[in-house]
């Protein structure tokens, strides 16, 4: 009976959470990150935080040699110029065709037209997942430039939903839009990650960071990507939950956000992950 209620009791998202984390620990996989410059310190940190393996590798040359040991690839458009475009597809293209999961953050795309065109190229490209704020997913939704601030969002997230289910289904990927709730959809399922808190808005590529390790969980799983996109949301925002118990600002947020990764055990996992349904 105590064993029944047990179970009963006990969180699925919170224990697909844990076994994705601490599968990420046991395993390492290696994670290829072609990221923007004010990205790649707190992005690669975040991964060895978790567990993974970071590699900020983008020349193009050297792409034939190591995306094959990758076990996810992670493109980000954050800083884009037209030199870097050609390494970002030939790394999306090889994953493709080795059948390796690969995500795609269309930071600020609505920023401008050359963005806008290159995230529509990529995600010819086949992402397994594509995570944006709400403004991003707007905007690669309607393929159109301008409702956009930059690289921060205009849009709650749940302005998005619609959107982000439309381009799930034209892309066959799935869609996850960060925000006060993370949703995470396959164009028919929508599920809300609560955990995090407002502040971590303020930590600059906090969203970058939680796209990588949106790959790093797809590379523990890749047959289970929508699984694996709201578990990593969950063990963020949570990370979040409690480094903002210790955090002053900012930047006490995002060391302790860090630390509280790197320490997350499996009792606060099951106990505080929080993800519901939204269809
Ligand atoms: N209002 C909020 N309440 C709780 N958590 C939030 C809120 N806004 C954002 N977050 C969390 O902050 C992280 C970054 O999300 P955000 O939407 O700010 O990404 P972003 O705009 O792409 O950021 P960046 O471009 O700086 O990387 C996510 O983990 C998200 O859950
Ligand atoms: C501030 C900023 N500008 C381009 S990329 C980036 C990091 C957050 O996306
Ligand atoms: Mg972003």
């Amino acid at each position: 009976m105590a064993d029944q209620k047990q179970q009963e009791d006990i969180n699925p998202w919170g224990l697909k959470s844990w076994t994705y984390l601490s599968s990420l620990r046991q395993q390492s996989p290696l994670i290829q990150c072609i990221t923007n410059f004010v990205s790649m310190d707190i992005m690669a940190n975040t991964l060895l935080a978790a567990g993974a393996s970071p590699a900020m590798v983008h020349s193009i040359l050297e792409i034939p040699d190591f995306t094959p040991h990758a076990k996810s690839v992670l493109i980000n458009v954050g800083t884009l110029t037209p030199d870097w475009l050609p390494a970002m597809k030939a790394a999306a293209g090889l994953a493709n065709q080795l059948g390796k999961p690969w995500v795609l953050d269309p930071a600020a795309v609505g920023a401008s037209s050359f963005r806008l065109k290159a995230c529509l190229e990529l995600i010819e490209l086949k992402p397994t997942v594509i995570r944006g704020n709400g403004s991003e997913i707007i905007a690669l939704s309607m393929a159109s430039i301008g409702s956009t601030k930059g690289a921060d969002s205009l849009h709650e997230s749940s302005d998005a939903v619609e959107s982000a289910k439309s381009l799930a289904k034209s892309s066959g990927s799935i869609v996850a839009i960060s925000g006060s709730v993370d949703f995470v959809t396959d164009g028919e399922r929508v599920v809300g990650a609560h955990n995090g808190v407002p502040m971590m808005q303020k930590i600059t590529a906090s969203g970058c960071s939680v796209t990588a390790l949106i790959a790093a969980f797809v590379a523990i799983d890749p047959t289970h990507a929508f699984e694996a996109t709201a578990s990593a949301f969950s063990v963020f925002g949570l990370a979040g939950d409690i480094g903002m118990e210790l955090a002053k600002g900012p930047a006490s947020l995002r060391m302790h956000l860090i630390d509280s990764l790197h320490r997350l055990d499996q009792d606060t996992v099951l106990d505080r992950v929080t993800i519901t349904n939204f269809s």
